[in-house]
Order: structure tokens, then C-alpha cells, then sequence
């Protein structure tokens, strides 16, 4: 079974203009998805293209206009299943409470492990899980360490026993070097808890050490979607190759670094969206969107000319 089945998402934020009308932003427009059990999907793209609000509209932070998204086989909301652990932990935490209380909410509001001993307990093999000792369980926020409170917001979002977790940029606001610790944490509970995930990151690093398939997004869009290894290797998009050629120590192809900025959400260019800044774009590209097409090796790549650039 998929711990995660997207069909056909959309958000569309309708923005009043005092002028001419509304405006409508089209953050997600028509992406589908499938992550398996027990493996991570990660979704990579610049800054605006969409990725946050698939993250929100996951845990039902945020509601699809259109589309669905399936839990385990399940349609509708199931708060359980599903937990986010977003960028920043200080403003995901209450800065004036104990992280004992911070772990005993959830437990708390969904009736789980009743009793004190039973619920401290809990709290206590949550610590562990993650890798810190009760001695952490008085401090507040503003005393523990941007990693160690990480740490905390994951072992909140496990309390529930989630099947799946959104990661929203989970080291986006850590120090290099306890960036790797979180990744090493989070590679290891999915093995020990058999947990999925679905990591939205613009740190590709960070998604090669955690990715097992992967899908990039381009306003509103997924231009190429696969296991890691393949898009990462041997990317077929132009974007996903002019993405990746701005990282050192990965494979360039012949991928030019991008420039310009991400055109606006509220009228996405017509024809393929990034033939704007398409290095390769030929007039056919302006004129109709390329659908995803599977290609030889399973892989699905959006882009007239994928077949030249194998
Ligand atoms: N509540 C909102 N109302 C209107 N527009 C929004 C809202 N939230 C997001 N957007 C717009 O939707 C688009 C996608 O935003 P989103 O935050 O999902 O992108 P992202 O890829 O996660 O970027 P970032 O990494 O900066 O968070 C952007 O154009 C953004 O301005």
C-alpha cells in the first residue's frame, strides 16, 4: 500500500485586488504523487514553487482546491497518520512552556497513554527516540539548542504514531554541522519505526542523503519526478539540470546555472512554465504545455525535447 497517494492537487489563493478583480495565485496546479511505505519522497525547487503549501495541504494545514490526497488507502482528515515538523522550531514550540509539556500535549489531546505514569513514561521513550535525556524535560525553548530543539519537534510529531511525515524544510534553520546529526536521526527512525516521508527542501544535499525518489517543482508544477539516483545522476529537465548545476560535487551534464527570478504565480507563463528561462526553449515550448512523459527508464520528465538531451 502507498503511505501517500496525491491525484491531481491544487490550491489556487484567490487574493482581492481592489482594481480589476481578483487575482488568483496558483501555487499547486495539478501535481500527482504516490510515496510507498517505508520510503522518502523528496520534492526539490526554488523558493516559491509550491512546495510549502503541498506540505500544508498534506497535514490539513491547508485545503486543496482541487484534487485529493489519500493516508494509508484513506481519503478525509486522520491527524494521526500524518505530522508535519516544519523549519522553525522555536515558533512550532511555545517559548513559554516545559518541553515535558510539549511532549505531553499531543499524548494529551488525542487520549493517549492516560494516566501519569503512563504518559511520562511515553514522554521519556520519546526522548529517547530522538536522542536526548530527560534531563531536557524543565528546560524551555530559548534553552536548548537550535538542533536539540529540533530534536524536540520530532519527537512531538512522533508521539501521535504517525505512519508519515512531512519534513518542511527541517534543516533549513541549522548550523552545517548538526544539519547532518538531524539528517543521520531521521534516517534512522525510519528504519527503526518504518515511518515514510515526504521532505520538502531547496538544500539538495539534504535530499541526497535522504531521498529515495524524487520530484522537482517548478511553479505550481512537477517537471520531472524519480528515483534519486537517476534524477540526480543523470537529470533530464533543463530545470532540474540548471537546479543541480549550481551544486558542487554533483555531476553538471550540460546544465547552465539558472538566472532570472521564478515569473509570478498569478499568470504562469502560457506553454511550458519555464521556457522563459529554458536555455534550450525552441518556439514550440511557448505554444503548448508538455505533459510528464515516462521515459525509457521509468522516469517521468515534462519537456518537448527530453529525448534530445538523453
Ligand atoms: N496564503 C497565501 N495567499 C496567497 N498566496 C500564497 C499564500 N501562500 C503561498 N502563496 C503563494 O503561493 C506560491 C507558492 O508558495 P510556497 O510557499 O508553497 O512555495 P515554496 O516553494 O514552499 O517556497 P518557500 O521555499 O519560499 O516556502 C507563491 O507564489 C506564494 O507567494
Amino acid at each position: 500500500m502507498n503511505a501517500v497517494t496525491v491525484e491531481d492537487l491544487e490550491k489556487h489563493y484567490r487574493i482581492r485586488s481592489g482594481r480589476g478583480g481578483d487575482r488568483v495565485v496558483h501555487a499547486v496546479d495539478g501535481v500527482s504523487f504516490e510515496v510507498p511505505e517505508g520510503r522518502t519522497l523528496s520534492i526539490i525547487g526554488e523558493s516559491g514553487c509550491g512546495k510549502s503549501t503541498i506540505a500544508r495541504m498534506l497535514v490539513r494545514l491547508a485545503d486543496p482546491t482541487g484534487g485529493r490526497i489519500l493516508v494509508q488507502g484513506r481519503d478525509g482528515v486522520d491527524r494521526r497518520a500524518i505530522q508535519l515538523v516544519s523549519q522553525n522550531p522555536w515558533s512550532a514550540l511555545n517559548r513559554r512552556k516545559s518541553i515535558r509539556h510539549a511532549l505531553e500535549q499531543p499524548l494529551a489531546v488525542h487520549g493517549l497513554h492516560p494516566g501519569r505514569a503512563a504518559r511520562a513514561a511515553r514522554v521519556r521513550e520519546l526522548l529517547e527516540l530522538v536522542g536526548l535525556t530527560e534531563e531536557y524535560l524543565d528546560r524551555r525553548p530559548g534553552g536548548v539548542s537550535g538542533g536539540e530543539l529540533q530534536r524536540v519537534t520530532v519527537a512531538r510529531a512522533l508521539a501521535v504514531e504517525p505512519r508519515v511525515l512531512v519534513l518542511d524544510e527541517p534543516t533549513a534553520s541549522l548550523d552545517v554541522s548538526v544539519k547532518a546529526l538531524l539528517v543521520n536521526l531521521l534516517l534512522d527512525l525510519k528504519r527503526r519505526l518504518g515511518l515514510s516521508y515526504v521532505l520538502i527542501t531547496h538544500e539538495i544535499d539534504i535530499a541526497r542523503h535522504l531521498a529515495d525518489d524524487v520530484a522537482v517543482m517548478y511553479l505550481g508544477r512537477f517537471v520531472e519526478t524519480g528515483p534519486a539516483e537517476q534524477v540526480f545522476d543523470d537529470p533530464r529537465h533543463p530545470y532540474t539540470r540548471a537546479l543541480l548545476a549550481a551544486v558542487p560535487g554533483l555531476d553538471r551534464r550540460s546544465g547552465t546555472p539558472l538566472t532570472g527570478e521564478v515569473p509570478s504565480a498569478v499568470s504562469p507563463p502560457p506553454g511550458c512554465r519555464f521556457h522563459t528561462r529554458c536555455p534550450l526553449a525552441v518556439d514550440a515550448c511557448s505554444a503548448a504545455e508538455p505533459p510528464l512523459r515516462r521515459e525509457e527508464d521509468g522516469r517521468l520528465v515534462a519537456c518537448l525535447r527530453a529525448d534530445e538531451l538523453h
